[in-house]
């Protein structure tokens, strides 16, 4: 057996993502104008598996291979092979003999060399200081049953670090959702191409650090297909957005109107206030429900006018608004509908510029999942829900947004135009430009009114887009993941590593810093 050092080595996650039908289709083709056979392609992901538990063992360390009957199972026994070579205890246990000619081959190789098999279920005699879990790939068809759901199941019970090849087993590449149970793995190393499954969904819960291997075969592959979504990464923001220039004043940088605030939820308005100055908007003007002034001012930056529902007055400020944000506390009582009716009408008689860009949020979305009018398509719309919203929107449950999460965007993008934010841990942005993901942030975010900091995010970057030739949906893209990145920073700085406590406040100061990424 070779050890295809060239190949082995791993990358960081590149911006192009796949589904798992387009690696299935297009790596042999790939492979073949890459001048290699798929037994070589299958030797460099054995090899690279190996480059990456390598790193984490410690002289003489116990393994267990977990192996299944594809090709899945015939990268494992290439890893056990290396890892054997390399002086480490390991013992490979299967489900049953490969039925594919390359695993077939891994595995006679394997025995050749003195290799023993041993049944699955044995797998914790090994007593393993590590396990790899190569028992399904992409090749998963249907939830989890029998033998191989008892053994992830006992995997995970046992809480042994997991080095899983391509993907954890039972995880589905493309939605990210186990199918029945999943391998929580400590470490994933994934293979040609990043399948999407990997950033969404339930995903962080299961792969743990993911690695990519192109196998060497990455241009080729590249040219056959199309990727089906953008991973977006922090240098993107270093790309992006360029600082202000010297001589800038503050009508450059746009001016964000707010709608929203009534009685009770006034902090929400103030959060998003706040969160559109700290992104860098010119100037913002808060419509609140009279009797909340007082609360929204205690922010002085912010310029606040209480406005019972309806009142015409509010179109002059939209005439001047960069960006209006409309949902945030807007509440489900009378003067937060009736504000909705009268967007509704106002955008209807174009006395609402149609092609102000317009953050819908929160009780905004409620209300446009009940009225359903008759307006989508008209407005510049940037829809950012959250899961419950969405399935509200798409008329289903919150699980069946969740088992799906590209589809529900993509589906929510089709019935209301505009730009979609699908939030939640893979957060997903859906507009004309395809579908990006960012899978930063920290469960620390899941908590009251940081939905409120994003939606001020967006309108406060978006406000200075002309400025910074910024198209809208790439501005969007920026917005979400300098949010997230603020969320990780504060909660670091709070308490590394933590999980809990974090404020939507705390990251205020946080956005200034992931806003001027070019001046670090
Ligand atoms: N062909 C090659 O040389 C290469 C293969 N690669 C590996 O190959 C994998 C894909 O291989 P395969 O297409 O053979 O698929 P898998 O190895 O993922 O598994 C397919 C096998 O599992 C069975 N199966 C599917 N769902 C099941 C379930 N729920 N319960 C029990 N059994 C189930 C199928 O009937 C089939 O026998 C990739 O994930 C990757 O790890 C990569 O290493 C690249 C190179
Ligand atoms: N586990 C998590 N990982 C990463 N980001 C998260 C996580 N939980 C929540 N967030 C982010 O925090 C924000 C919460 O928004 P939302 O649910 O609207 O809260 P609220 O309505 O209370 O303001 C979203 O941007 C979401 O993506
Ligand atoms: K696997």
């Amino acid at each position: 057996m070779t050890h295809d050092g060239q190949h082995a080595q791993t990358m960081s996650i590149p911006q192009q993502l796949y589904r798992p039908e387009q690696v299935r289709e297009h790596e042999a083709e790939a492979a073949a104008r890459a001048g290699i056979d798929m037994w070589t392609l299958m030797q460099r992901a054995g090899a690279a598996a190996w480059s990456v538990l390598s790193d984490k063992l410690a002289p003489g360390a116990r393994i267990a291979v977990l192996c299944g009957t594809g090709n899945n199972g015939g990268d494992g026994y290439i890893v056990a092979a290396l890892a054997r070579e390399a002086g480490h205890i390991v013992r490979v246990f299967a489900l049953a003999e490969p039925k594919t000619t390359d695993a077939r081959r891994a595995w006679s190789e394997w025995l050749e060399r003195g290799g023993d098999v041993e049944p699955l279920a044995d797998w914790a005699d090994a007593e393993p200081d590590w396990v790899v879990d190569a028992l399904l790939g992409t090749g998963l068809q249907q939830t989890l049953r029998g033998e191989i759901c008892d053994c992830v199941e006992s995997l995970n019970e046992a809480k042994v670090p997991v080095l899983a090849l391509d993907i954890p087993t039972g995880l589905h590449a493309d939605t990210g959702q186990p199918l029945g149970d999943a391998v929580r793995a400590r470490a994933t190393v994934t293979f040609v191409g990043v399948k999407r499954g990997l950033t969404t969904g339930q995903a962080a819960a299961y792969c743990g650090h993911v690695h990519f291997a192109d196998l060497g075969i990455q241009r080729e592959f590249r040219l056959l297909t199309e990727p089906s979504a953008w991973y977006l990464q922090p240098t993107l923001l270093q790309h992006s957005l360029v600082p202000r220039a010297a001589t800038a004043h503050k009508g450059d940088a746009g001016h964000v109107v707010i709608l929203g605030g009534a009685a009770g939820m006034a902090g929400a308005v103030r959060l998003a206030g706040t969160a559109a100055l700290r992104a860098g908007a010119g100037k913002v003007t808060i419509l609140c429900e009279p009797g909340q002034e007082v609360i929204v001012g205690q922010q002085p930056e912010l310029m606040v006018r209480g406005l019972e529902a309806g009142r015409d007055e509010a179109l002059s400020y939209l005439e001047h608004a960069s960006v209006l944000i409309f949902g945030p506390g807007l509440g489900q009582r009378a003067w937060g509908r009736d504000w909705w009716d009268w967007y509704c009408a106002r955008l209807q008689s174009s006395d609402i510029d149609p092609e102000l860009t317009t953050v819908l949020d929160a009780d905004a979305l409620n209300a446009l999942a009940q009225a359903r009018p008759d307006i989508s398509g008209r407005a510049r719309w940037i829809l950012t829900p959250h899961p419950g919203e969405a399935a509200r929107l798409l008329e289903c449950e919150t699980q069946d947004v969740e088992k799906n999460r590209w589809l529900a965007a993509q589906t929510l993008q089709e019935q209301f135009g505009g730009i979609v934010v699908l939030k939640g841990r893979g957060s997903l942005i859906c507009g004309q430009e395809g579908i990006a993901v960012c899978d930063r942030g920290t469960p620390a975010m899941a908590t009251a009114g940081m939905g409120d900091v994003l939606a001020g995010m967006i309108g406060g970057l978006l406000a200075q887009r002309h400025g910074m030739a910024l198209a809208t949906e790439a501005g969007v893209r920026l917005a979400v993941l300098a949010h997230a990145l603020a969320g990780e920073s504060a909660m670091q700085e709070k308490c590394p590593e933590g999980t809990r406590g974090l404020m939507a406040s705390d990251i205020f100061d946080w956005i200034p810093y992931w806003m001027n990424p070019n001046d670090r």
